[in-house]
C-alpha cells in the first residue's frame, strides 16, 4: 500500500498523523507545502484544507478521523468502547483548545487580537492545561486509563505548534504532562521519527 501525507511544512495537525504512521512502521511520502505555495494548491484540495492522507491514491481529509483509523490499526484506540469514547473526548478537547489558540493567531484586527491574547494567557491556557494535567494524574500518567493511546500521541504531536503560536511554555509547572511528553517521545518508533524529521519553524 502507498501512503502520502500532504500538509504544511510544520508540525501542527500533520504531526499526530506522522507519529501514528511512524508508530505503525509505515513508509510514507511526507509532502510538505510551503505557505507561499498554498494559494495555488488550495483549490485542488477537497474541502480546501490539509492534512490529507492518500492511501493507494484515495484522498482522505480530517485529521481526527485519519488518526482514529490509524490508531485502530496500532491498537492505540482503546480496549473497549468506553475507552475509545474517553480517547475521542480527550482529542476533541485538544482540538477545541487548538482552535482557541489559532483563532487568536488568525485575528487581523490588532485590538481584537490583543484582547484574544489576554483571554488566552489569563484564562483559556491555564484553564485547559490545568485540566489536562489533572486528567494525566488521575489516569496514571496517560490521558486514558493508564495506557498509551492515540490521545497521548495526538497531544504531544500538536504541542510544539501550540507553544510556538501562543508563545507560552505550555508545560511549565505541569510535571505530569512533561513526563507524559517524555514517555511518548521515548517510544522507539516515535523517537526515530523525531531524529529524522526535518527541522521547521515551530520546532527549530
Ligand atoms: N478539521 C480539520 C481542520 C483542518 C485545518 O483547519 N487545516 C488548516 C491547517 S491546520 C488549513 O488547511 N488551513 C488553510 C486554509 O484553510 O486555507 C482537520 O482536523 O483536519
Amino acid at each position: 500500500m502507498t501512503y502520502k501525507l500532504t500538509y504544511f511544512n510544520f508540525t501542527a495537525l500533520g504531526e499526530p498523523i506522522r507519529f501514528l504512521l511512524s508508530y505503525l512502521n509505515i513508509d510514507f511520502e511526507d509532502d510538505r507545502i510551503e505557505v507561499e505555495q498554498w494559494p495555488s494548491v488550495k483549490h485542488t484540495i477537497p474541502y480546501g484544507k490539509v492534512p490529507l492522507l492518500e492511501i493507494d491514491g484515495k484522498v482522505l481529509n480530517q485529521s481526527t478521523a485519519i488518526c482514529r483509523y490509524l490508531a485502530k490499526k496500532a491498537n492505540l484506540a482503546g480496549r473497549d468502547d468506553w475507552e475509545s469514547l474517553l480517547i475521542d473526548i480527550a482529542v476533541d478537547n485538544f482540538q477545541d483548545f487548538r482552535l482557541s489558540i489559532i483563532s487568536y493567531w488568525y485575528e487581523r484586527n490588532e485590538e481584537s487580537k490583543a484582547a484574544k491574547y489576554a483571554t488566552l494567557v489569563n484564562e483559556t491556557i491555564p484553564y485547559n492545561m490545568e485540566r489536562f494535567e489533572n486528567i494525566v494524574v488521575e489516569n496514571n500518567g496517560y490521558f486514558v486509563n493508564g495506557n498509551l493511546s492515540w490521545a497521548d500521541l495526538f497531544f504531544v504531536g500538536i504541542l510544539d505548534y501550540l507553544k510556538f503560536r501562543s508563545e507560552i511554555d505550555l508545560l511549565k509547572d505541569r510535571p505530569n504532562l512533561q513526563a507524559l511528553r517524555e514517555k511518548v517521545l521515548a517510544v522507539p518508533k516515535i523517537k526515530s521519527w523525531i531524529e529524522k524529521r526535518p527541522s521547521t519553524v515551530d520546532i527549530a
